[in-house]
């Protein structure tokens, strides 16, 4: 049977994301992305799913960082999953708002309600945990202490909590892409119908070069393959060095893409594919 890890432990956004794509696997929770990653790698697993991206706070540069630094592993596909967070808290709690003394959760989550916490939790301290889940447990937990959690309605039916405030993230429209790796294509089977498709390269620059950012991004233009993301990234050799990572909206071909890398490369730019898949959009 296919085993597939996630960023644990259960109730966190990661694990919907799975069953929300999947069927019936065995599914296994890490602690952390980089040892869900690991596993993927030594094979001690068949398929890894983590986050990537948020609408509110961005990249998750623990995975991105990961994958370009450590574990190479290819993107087989994207999941896109509606985000909510929530205020949970024990169900013995009896107090309102300005009762909580502490709030935690993952530091994504957290800063998707800065907002929320600045002006309705005033006398909460921040404490961050490995995942929404985690957090919950935590609270779940915490028999006598005030302390409440932010995390999913998945999370709340977990660990029993009780739903204080729903929909406490700043902005509408929230969403998390969360990306599926695999040594294996032929073992994902995603119930669902993929609305695009994506190819994910890092490219790197042979030096401070002027007008270099210019050039690279002409070589798409002038193809008219459509970006929906560019990012750069420290090399992590020196202050002022950087990699950038883009996303193009298509599938990788044998007449664009190698035109584009001929050019960069040209040029002096390192291109190097990390990955051509399907995206799939959930609706839970
Ligand atoms: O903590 C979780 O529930 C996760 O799955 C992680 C994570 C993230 O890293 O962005 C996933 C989705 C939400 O954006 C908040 C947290």
């Amino acid at each position: 049977m296919t085993t597939i890890g996630y960023l644990g432990p259960k109730g966190t956004f990661t694990k919907l994301a799975v069953d929300t794509a999947f069927n019936g696997e065995k599914k296994v929770s890490f602690t952390t992305i980089p040892e869900c990653i690991d596993a993927v790698d030594s094979d001690e697993i068949d398929i890894g799913v983590v986050p990537l991206e948020n609408a509110i706070e961005g990249t998750v540069q623990l995975t991105v960082d990961y994958l370009v630094h450590q574990v190479r592993l290819p993107v087989m596909a994207e999941i896109v999953v509606p985000i909510q967070q929530h205020l949970l808290i024990r169900r013995d709690f009896t107090g309102n708002l300005m009762d909580i003394e502490g709030i935690h959760s993952h530091s994504h989550a957290i800063a998707q309600c800065h907002q929320f916490i600045h002006k309705e939790l005033p006398n909460a301290q921040i404490r961050y945990t490995s995942s929404t889940g985690k957090a919950a447990e935590l609270v779940s937990n915490s028999e006598g202490l005030s302390i409440a959690a932010i995390g999913n309605s998945l999370a709340a039916n977990e660990y029993d909590l009780r739903i204080l405030k729903e929909n406490i993230h700043d902005y509408p429209n929230n969403h998390t892409r969360f990306v599926v790796l695999t040594k294996n294509k032929q073992l994902l089977k995603i119930k669902h119908k993929a609305i695009g498709e994506k190819t994910t390269l890092l490219i790197s620059l042979p030096n401070d070069k002027s007008g270099a950012l210019h050039q690279i991004l002409s070589a798409f233009a002038w193809r008219k393959m459509n970006l929906s993301k560019i990012e750069s990234r420290p090399t992590k050799t020196g202050l002022g060095n950087y990699f950038f990572i883009i996303d193009v909206e298509q599938q990788y071909d044998d007449v664009l893409f190698p035109g584009v890398k001929a050019e960069l490369e040209a040029l002096g730019c390192q291109v190097t594919v990390l990955g051509t898949y399907p995206v799939y959009q959930m609706n839970l």
